[in-house]
Protein backbone atom coordinates (compact mmCIF):
# COMPACT_ATOMS: atom_id res chain seq x y z
CA UNK A 1 0.00 0.00 0.00
CA UNK A 2 0.97 3.56 -1.12
CA UNK A 3 -0.02 6.64 -0.88
CA UNK A 4 2.33 8.19 -3.54
CA UNK A 5 -0.27 8.38 -6.49
CA UNK A 6 0.60 7.43 -9.67
CA UNK A 7 -2.23 9.25 -11.52
CA UNK A 8 -2.05 12.81 -13.63
CA UNK A 9 -4.53 14.47 -11.68
CA UNK A 10 -3.13 13.52 -8.43
CA UNK A 11 0.18 15.23 -9.47
CA UNK A 12 -1.38 18.47 -10.21
CA UNK A 13 0.09 21.68 -7.76
CA UNK A 14 -1.88 21.05 -4.52
CA UNK A 15 -4.33 24.36 -3.83
CA UNK A 16 -6.31 25.78 -1.38
CA UNK A 17 -9.76 24.07 -2.91
CA UNK A 18 -7.59 20.70 -3.05
CA UNK A 19 -7.04 21.03 0.88
CA UNK A 20 -10.64 21.94 1.57
CA UNK A 21 -11.81 18.93 -0.80
CA UNK A 22 -9.60 16.47 1.35
CA UNK A 23 -11.09 17.41 4.67
CA UNK A 24 -14.81 17.33 2.98
CA UNK A 25 -13.43 13.97 1.88
CA UNK A 26 -11.80 13.06 5.10
CA UNK A 27 -8.27 12.22 3.87
CA UNK A 28 -5.59 14.04 6.23
CA UNK A 29 -3.24 16.83 4.97
CA UNK A 30 0.36 15.59 6.21
CA UNK A 31 2.58 18.74 6.47
CA UNK A 32 5.93 19.75 7.08
CA UNK A 33 8.66 22.57 7.33
CA UNK A 34 11.33 22.37 4.66
CA UNK A 35 13.94 25.19 4.05
CA UNK A 36 15.73 24.33 0.74
CA UNK A 37 15.06 23.00 -2.84
CA UNK A 38 16.87 19.50 -2.67
CA UNK A 39 14.76 18.48 0.40
CA UNK A 40 11.83 20.02 -1.17
CA UNK A 41 12.13 17.53 -4.34
CA UNK A 42 12.46 14.91 -1.74
CA UNK A 43 9.63 15.85 0.44
CA UNK A 44 7.44 16.37 -2.57
CA UNK A 45 8.24 12.63 -4.06
CA UNK A 46 7.62 10.99 -0.85
CA UNK A 47 3.93 12.25 -1.00
CA UNK A 48 4.12 15.61 1.60
CA UNK A 49 0.78 17.97 0.83
CA UNK A 50 2.36 21.33 2.19
CA UNK A 51 5.19 22.67 2.49
CA UNK A 52 5.85 25.37 5.54
CA UNK A 53 8.58 28.00 5.23
CA UNK A 54 8.78 28.10 8.96
CA UNK A 55 10.25 30.45 11.22
CA UNK A 56 11.66 27.58 13.21
CA UNK A 57 14.52 28.04 10.56
CA UNK A 58 15.89 30.07 13.25
CA UNK A 59 15.91 27.12 16.02
CA UNK A 60 17.20 24.67 13.39
CA UNK A 61 19.22 26.38 10.86
CA UNK A 62 20.49 29.05 13.00
CA UNK A 63 20.89 27.90 16.05
CA UNK A 64 19.00 29.76 18.22
CA UNK A 65 16.67 29.68 20.85
CA UNK A 66 13.28 30.89 19.39
CA UNK A 67 11.82 31.89 16.23
CA UNK A 68 12.10 35.79 17.40
CA UNK A 69 15.31 36.62 15.35
CA UNK A 70 14.21 35.69 12.46
CA UNK A 71 13.73 38.21 9.90
CA UNK A 72 12.04 38.72 6.36
CA UNK A 73 14.91 38.79 4.22
CA UNK A 74 15.69 34.93 6.32
CA UNK A 75 12.15 33.57 5.29
CA UNK A 76 11.89 34.78 1.73
CA UNK A 77 15.27 33.21 0.84
CA UNK A 78 14.36 29.92 2.29
CA UNK A 79 10.59 30.10 0.33
CA UNK A 80 12.59 30.91 -2.82
CA UNK A 81 15.34 27.45 -2.45
CA UNK A 82 11.70 25.60 -1.57
CA UNK A 83 9.98 26.89 -4.59
CA UNK A 84 13.01 26.38 -7.00
CA UNK A 85 12.60 22.27 -5.65
CA UNK A 86 9.31 21.63 -5.99
CA UNK A 87 6.15 21.40 -7.85
CA UNK A 88 3.18 19.58 -6.68
CA UNK A 89 2.91 20.69 -2.49
CA UNK A 90 1.32 23.72 -1.76
CA UNK A 91 4.33 26.22 -0.36
CA UNK A 92 3.46 28.38 2.80
CA UNK A 93 5.83 30.95 4.30
CA UNK A 94 5.73 32.10 7.72
CA UNK A 95 5.24 35.66 8.50
CA UNK A 96 8.17 36.34 10.76
CA UNK A 97 8.17 37.91 14.47
CA UNK A 98 7.55 42.04 13.88
CA UNK A 99 5.73 42.25 10.36
CA UNK A 100 2.69 42.61 12.02
CA UNK A 101 2.58 45.86 13.53
CA UNK A 102 0.23 47.02 11.06
CA UNK A 103 -2.20 45.90 8.42
CA UNK A 104 0.20 47.79 5.60
CA UNK A 105 3.00 46.25 7.01
CA UNK A 106 1.98 43.03 7.17
CA UNK A 107 0.46 43.34 3.69
CA UNK A 108 4.12 44.31 2.36
CA UNK A 109 5.70 41.50 4.09
CA UNK A 110 3.49 38.82 2.33
CA UNK A 111 3.80 40.45 -1.38
CA UNK A 112 7.15 39.53 -0.50
CA UNK A 113 6.87 36.10 0.38
CA UNK A 114 4.28 35.29 -2.11
CA UNK A 115 7.14 36.73 -4.83
CA UNK A 116 9.64 34.60 -3.59
CA UNK A 117 7.18 31.56 -4.51
CA UNK A 118 4.89 31.17 -1.62
CA UNK A 119 1.44 30.47 -2.59
CA UNK A 120 -0.07 31.39 1.06
CA UNK A 121 1.26 33.34 3.65
CA UNK A 122 0.73 32.15 8.11
CA UNK A 123 0.54 34.67 10.71
CA UNK A 124 0.35 33.92 14.49
CA UNK A 125 -2.27 35.21 16.34
CA UNK A 126 -5.80 35.24 17.74
CA UNK A 127 -9.49 37.04 17.28
CA UNK A 128 -7.01 39.91 17.45
CA UNK A 129 -5.61 39.55 14.24
CA UNK A 130 -8.91 39.16 12.30
CA UNK A 131 -9.10 42.64 11.16
CA UNK A 132 -5.09 42.16 9.53
CA UNK A 133 -6.57 38.89 8.18
CA UNK A 134 -9.27 40.50 6.32
CA UNK A 135 -6.66 43.78 5.15
CA UNK A 136 -4.64 40.54 3.24
CA UNK A 137 -7.51 38.50 1.62
CA UNK A 138 -9.38 41.09 0.52
CA UNK A 139 -5.77 41.58 -1.50
CA UNK A 140 -6.01 38.31 -2.62
CA UNK A 141 -3.08 36.93 -0.09
CA UNK A 142 -4.38 33.70 1.02
CA UNK A 143 -3.78 33.28 4.66
CA UNK A 144 -3.59 30.36 7.06
CA UNK A 145 -3.80 30.92 10.54
CA UNK A 146 -1.74 29.54 13.66
CA UNK A 147 -3.71 29.72 17.22
CA UNK A 148 -2.75 28.12 20.23
CA UNK A 149 1.21 27.77 21.25
CA UNK A 150 2.01 31.06 19.09
CA UNK A 151 6.27 30.69 19.51
CA UNK A 152 6.49 34.46 18.39
CA UNK A 153 4.61 34.96 21.45
CA UNK A 154 6.92 32.92 24.25
CA UNK A 155 8.05 35.81 26.43
CA UNK A 156 3.77 37.14 26.62
CA UNK A 157 3.41 33.18 27.74
CA UNK A 158 6.49 33.04 29.74
CA UNK A 159 7.57 30.21 27.77
CA UNK A 160 6.72 27.27 25.56
CA UNK A 161 3.54 26.37 27.33
CA UNK A 162 0.18 23.84 26.59
CA UNK A 163 -2.50 26.81 25.62
CA UNK A 164 -6.50 26.46 25.91
CA UNK A 165 -6.44 24.22 29.70
CA UNK A 166 -9.30 24.73 31.38
CA UNK A 167 -12.72 25.91 30.44
CA UNK A 168 -11.71 29.91 29.82
CA UNK A 169 -9.00 29.51 28.41
CA UNK A 170 -10.37 26.56 25.90
CA UNK A 171 -13.57 28.84 24.62
CA UNK A 172 -11.14 31.86 24.20
CA UNK A 173 -9.14 29.40 21.46
CA UNK A 174 -12.30 28.46 20.07
CA UNK A 175 -13.55 31.96 19.78
CA UNK A 176 -10.03 32.88 18.37
CA UNK A 177 -10.31 29.82 15.62
CA UNK A 178 -14.08 31.31 14.82
CA UNK A 179 -13.13 35.03 14.10
CA UNK A 180 -10.02 34.10 11.97
CA UNK A 181 -12.34 32.52 10.09
CA UNK A 182 -14.82 34.84 9.33
CA UNK A 183 -11.98 37.40 9.03
CA UNK A 184 -11.17 35.11 5.16
CA UNK A 185 -8.69 32.58 7.16
CA UNK A 186 -8.20 29.01 4.49
CA UNK A 187 -6.57 27.38 6.33
CA UNK A 188 -5.38 27.03 10.46
CA UNK A 189 -2.57 25.99 12.07
CA UNK A 190 -3.46 24.84 15.97
CA UNK A 191 -0.17 24.48 18.02
CA UNK A 192 0.05 22.48 21.34
CA UNK A 193 -3.57 22.52 22.75
CA UNK A 194 -5.42 19.35 24.40
CA UNK A 195 -6.37 16.68 22.09
CA UNK A 196 -10.32 17.56 22.89
CA UNK A 197 -9.90 20.61 22.12
CA UNK A 198 -7.86 20.55 18.79
CA UNK A 199 -10.80 18.10 17.69
CA UNK A 200 -13.71 20.95 19.37
CA UNK A 201 -11.77 23.91 16.89
CA UNK A 202 -11.78 21.31 14.23
CA UNK A 203 -15.45 20.84 14.69
CA UNK A 204 -16.48 24.48 15.19
CA UNK A 205 -14.85 25.72 12.15
CA UNK A 206 -15.31 24.62 8.26
CA UNK A 207 -11.46 25.10 6.86
CA UNK A 208 -9.18 22.54 7.34
CA UNK A 209 -7.32 22.66 10.63
CA UNK A 210 -3.39 21.69 10.65
CA UNK A 211 -2.63 19.98 14.29
CA UNK A 212 1.01 19.95 15.80
CA UNK A 213 0.40 18.60 19.43
CA UNK A 214 -3.33 19.27 18.77
CA UNK A 215 -4.64 15.55 18.41
CA UNK A 216 -5.39 13.02 15.65
CA UNK A 217 -8.83 14.81 14.65
CA UNK A 218 -7.06 17.96 13.36
CA UNK A 219 -7.95 17.81 9.47
CA UNK A 220 -3.51 17.75 8.96
CA UNK A 221 -0.74 17.56 10.94
CA UNK A 222 2.25 19.39 10.69
CA UNK A 223 6.08 18.92 12.20
CA UNK A 224 9.35 20.51 11.95
CA UNK A 225 11.20 19.01 9.50
CA UNK A 226 14.88 18.31 11.69
CA UNK A 227 12.61 16.70 14.54
CA UNK A 228 10.81 13.94 12.43
CA UNK A 229 14.65 13.57 11.14
CA UNK A 230 15.64 13.03 14.84
CA UNK A 231 18.63 15.70 13.86
CA UNK A 232 17.69 18.40 15.77
CA UNK A 233 19.82 18.68 19.16
CA UNK A 234 17.41 21.02 20.81
CA UNK A 235 14.59 20.75 23.34
CA UNK A 236 12.26 17.83 21.74
CA UNK A 237 8.60 18.51 22.62
CA UNK A 238 5.70 15.64 23.72
CA UNK A 239 4.64 16.45 19.44
CA UNK A 240 7.72 14.87 17.93
CA UNK A 241 7.88 11.49 16.50
CA UNK A 242 11.72 10.53 15.14
CA UNK A 243 10.34 8.75 12.15
CA UNK A 244 13.93 8.12 10.60
CA UNK A 245 15.79 6.14 13.08
CA UNK A 246 14.83 2.60 12.21
CA UNK A 247 13.83 3.77 8.18
CA UNK A 248 16.05 2.61 5.26
CA UNK A 249 16.86 6.19 4.11
CA UNK A 250 15.54 9.15 4.80
CA UNK A 251 12.97 9.40 2.00
CA UNK A 252 11.62 6.07 3.31
CA UNK A 253 11.37 7.94 7.13
CA UNK A 254 9.35 11.05 5.16
CA UNK A 255 7.05 8.29 3.48
CA UNK A 256 6.26 6.79 6.54
CA UNK A 257 5.42 9.78 7.91
CA UNK A 258 3.00 10.17 5.69
CA UNK A 259 1.13 7.42 6.00
CA UNK A 260 1.24 7.68 9.79
CA UNK A 261 -0.72 10.98 9.31
CA UNK A 262 -2.96 9.77 6.20
CA UNK A 263 -3.95 6.44 8.39
CA UNK A 264 -4.12 8.51 11.38
CA UNK A 265 -1.52 6.20 13.17
CA UNK A 266 0.41 9.66 14.03
CA UNK A 267 -0.15 11.37 16.44
CA UNK A 268 -0.90 9.04 19.20
CA UNK A 269 -1.51 9.86 22.76
CA UNK A 270 2.02 9.85 23.69
CA UNK A 271 2.59 12.89 21.48
CA UNK A 272 -0.86 14.93 22.40
CA UNK A 273 -1.69 16.69 25.86
CA UNK A 274 -4.46 15.71 28.16
CA UNK A 275 -6.37 18.73 29.39
CA UNK A 276 -5.60 18.81 33.00
N1 LIG B 1 12.77 22.24 16.35
C1 LIG B 1 11.65 22.93 16.62
N2 LIG B 1 10.49 22.27 16.76
C2 LIG B 1 9.35 22.93 17.03
O1 LIG B 1 8.28 22.27 17.14
C3 LIG B 1 9.40 24.35 17.15
C4 LIG B 1 10.63 25.00 16.98
N3 LIG B 1 11.74 24.28 16.73
N4 LIG B 1 10.75 26.34 17.09
C5 LIG B 1 9.57 27.14 17.21
C6 LIG B 1 8.57 26.45 17.99
C7 LIG B 1 8.88 26.24 19.44
N5 LIG B 1 8.03 25.12 19.73
C8 LIG B 1 7.91 24.48 20.96
C9 LIG B 1 8.99 24.39 21.81
C10 LIG B 1 8.89 23.71 23.02
C11 LIG B 1 7.68 23.12 23.38
C12 LIG B 1 7.61 22.39 24.67
O2 LIG B 1 8.61 22.06 25.23
N6 LIG B 1 6.40 22.08 25.14
C13 LIG B 1 6.23 21.30 26.36
C14 LIG B 1 4.89 21.67 26.96
C15 LIG B 1 5.00 22.11 28.38
C16 LIG B 1 3.63 22.25 28.99
O3 LIG B 1 3.09 21.19 29.40
O4 LIG B 1 3.09 23.36 29.05
C17 LIG B 1 6.20 19.80 26.04
O5 LIG B 1 6.25 19.01 26.97
O6 LIG B 1 6.15 19.43 24.86
C18 LIG B 1 6.59 23.22 22.53
C19 LIG B 1 6.72 23.90 21.32
C20 LIG B 1 7.41 24.63 18.53
N7 LIG B 1 8.27 25.12 17.47
C1 LIG C 1 5.88 24.38 13.77
C2 LIG C 1 5.25 25.15 12.65
C3 LIG C 1 3.76 25.19 12.76
C4 LIG C 1 5.85 26.53 12.51
O1 LIG C 1 5.22 27.55 12.67
C5 LIG C 1 7.28 26.62 12.20
O2 LIG C 1 7.90 25.60 11.86
O3 LIG C 1 7.81 27.73 12.26
MG1 LIG D 1 6.46 29.25 12.80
Amino acid sequence: MTYLKETEAAQRPITVPRLVQMRADGERIAMLTCYDASFATLLDRAGVDALLIGDSLGNVLQGHQTTLPVTLDDVAYHTACVARGTRRPLIISDLPFGEVASRESAYLAATRLLRAGAAMVKIEGGAWLADTVRFLVERSIPVCAHIGLTPQSVHAFGGFKVQGRGDEAAARVVEDARALEAAGAQLLVIEAVPSPLGARITEAISIPTIGIGAGVDCSGQVLVLHDMLGIYAGRRPRFVKDFVSGAASIEAGVTAYVKAVKDRSFPGPEHTFEPA
